[in-house]
């Protein structure tokens, strides 16, 4: 068998889990597109988000064609890859093409990073199913005044993937750049099959043939109404304990992409975290400790499960949490099945995102707010004492950094500084940069159980850089969109600790210091 499950522990409530999807026939049901599997009012929305169970001839007819395209653009020297996109339109490409440069930020010096690329030989691809995230469209007008720029004919050079019909279709066509339209029965973050997940990876050089074939290997396995479905039992196994055991924390041993983790953060979390319920994954980083939290399960992911020399499998006990084998392709739709499975089992619409909305507005007013200056940051020893103080012992911490993702100093900053949190707190700590997690995790924070604090860190150190037409540059935006989500959370209920410096370096070796 291609996928692997190990450590599941089939007590009362995973069985009961399990039978109600069984009892229910969810696994043939979802496969042959029953709309009406998470209610009458989801069935709407339903009715367009189900082409992924179904990904092949779609799949198989975009891979042709983007490999075709990159034949061309290499022919023309052009071999460097660019991806402006958010969430579920650029976490796929992130994990499956390492020489892509994904931007999914709005942090200037990120931001200047990717404009400062040798231009003459770069294509920059803009993905977005919506065709208005106002991050990619901000990035795609930068990119198109820096090819003006650098005298280079943005028309060549801007492959835009978008639903047919989208306001960013119709202003692509007019500028003379390359559309590919995408399967619009498809939501954002069930697209990996889609051109959304394909165009930018085959572009870049990733394989993407042996991934949709093993995904097609499994997928019959998938549709069975058996109590060994592995989608079936990975989502009884994850979603049996809620409300108490509600996160999932991900590690994987080295074998698959290290940001796999990250593309399950935004499938699960944005589709199950609503209505006061909610799974919460958790990324794990390369080498951190488990919280040990009773509120978390942990998930181990790896392409094929270790063997004893025996033959059997050295993995099965439960103490180590459930173990999660199969090769990339196979994971991808597991983990979408499992993750309908579980909007089924919680009682919510897996495939709609109410609270992201929200975020978005604050944003919009904080921009067109008079500014403000920022108090000076309170002394990490204050911060560490406010969280102590803050922080559910039944809940978790997220720390969201508005900074630099491209920076790998502040990355392994802040990697450590989750899991002294984490440690000293006692809880499940998500580390997210913005306004990435804000396409993914940001969905749970705000719609989810009540029970998560907040630790802001924005970065205001940066020079800023000018979106074309706009009177508001990224830097701004990046704040508006820090204080945006901040003041949802607030109004939610939730505590949020935020911290502006221009020294984002030294704010966390000063925090890593226990000051
Ligand atoms: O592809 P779009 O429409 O730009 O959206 C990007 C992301 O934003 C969201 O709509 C909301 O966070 C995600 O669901 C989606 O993947």
């Amino acid at each position: 068998m291609t996928i692997s499950l190990t450590g599941v522990s089939r007590d009362a409530a995973f069985d009961g889990a399990l039978g109600s999807l069984r009892d229910a026939s969810f696994a043939s049901r979802l496969f042959s597109k029953d709309t009406s599997l998470w209610g009458a009012e989801a069935a709407v929305e339903a009715a367009v988000r189900l082409g992924w169970t179904d990904f092949e001839g779609n799949a198989s007819e975009v891979l042709a064609a983007t490999e075709d395209l990159r034949r061309e653009l290499l022919d023309d020297g052009i071999d460097s890859f660019v991806l402006c996109g958010m969430g579920g339109s650029s976490l796929a490409p992130l994990m499956i093409a390492p020489a892509l440069r994904v931007l999914d930020s709005t942090h200037p010096d990120t931001v200047r990073a990717a404009l400062e690329g040798d231009l003459s030989r770069t294509a920059v691809i803009v993905s977005s199913k919506s065709g208005g995230t106002v991050e990619t469209m901000s990035q795609m007008r930068a990119f198109e005044a820096a090819f003006v720029g650098a005298g280079v004919d943005p028309a060549g050079r801007i492959i835009v993937v978008t639903d047919p019909g989208s306001a960013l279709e119709d202003a692509a066509t007019r500028a003379g750049h390359r559309v590919f339209n995408a399967d619009p029965s498809v939501g954002g973050r069930f697209s990996v099959f889609t051109a959304f997940g394909i165009v930018p990876s085959v572009l870049a050089g990733a394989d993407m043939q042996q991934l949709v074939a093993d995904a097609a290997g499994v997928r019959d396995e998938l549709a069975l109404d058996s109590g060994e479905n592995p989608g079936l039992v990975l989502a009884a196994a994850l979603a049996a304990h809620l409300p108490e055991r509600f996160v999932a924390e991900l590690t994987t041993d080295g074998t698959l992409p290290a940001e796999f983790g990250l593309w399950i953060e935004q499938l699960v979390a944005e589709s199950t975290g609503k209505d006061g319920k909610g799974v919460f994954p958790i990324a794990l980083p390369a080498g951190a400790t488990p919280s040990g939290a009773s509120s978390a399960t942990l998930v181990r992911l790896g392409a094929a499960e270790a063997l004893g020399n025996d033959g059997r499998s050295s993995d099965s006990d439960s103490d180590s949490g459930i173990g999660v084998f199969a090769p990339l392709g196979a994971q991808l739709l597991l983990w979408q099945v499992a993750t309908a499975a579980m909007g089924f089992l919680v009682g919510v619409d897996p495939f709609n995102q109410p609270d992201v909305e929200a975020a978005k507005i604050a944003t919009r007013e904080s921009l067109g707010a008079p500014a403000q200056t920022s108090p000076a940051a309170p002394a990490p020893a204050e911060i560490r004492a406010r969280l102590r103080e803050l922080v559910l012992p039944e809940g978790y911490l997220a720390v969201q950094a508005y900074v630099d993702s491209g920076d790998p100093e502040l990355a392994g900053l802040l990697v450590r500084a989750r899991q002294e949190l984490s440690a000293e707190l006692g809880v499940p700590v998500a580390l997210g940069y913005g306004p990435r997690y804000l396409h993914s995790t940001g969905q749970f924070h705000k719609g989810g159980p009540a029970c998560g604090t907040f630790l802001q860190i924005i970065g205001v150190d940066a020079q800023e850089v000018a979106i074309p037409g706009e009177e508001a540059g990224f830097g701004a935006l990046l704040e508006a969109q820090a204080h945006g989500d901040a003041s949802v959370l607030r109004e939610r209920g939730r505590d949020v600790v935020s911290v502006e410096t221009q020294d984002p370096v030294g704010f966390l070796r000063g925090l890593l210091a226990r000051g």
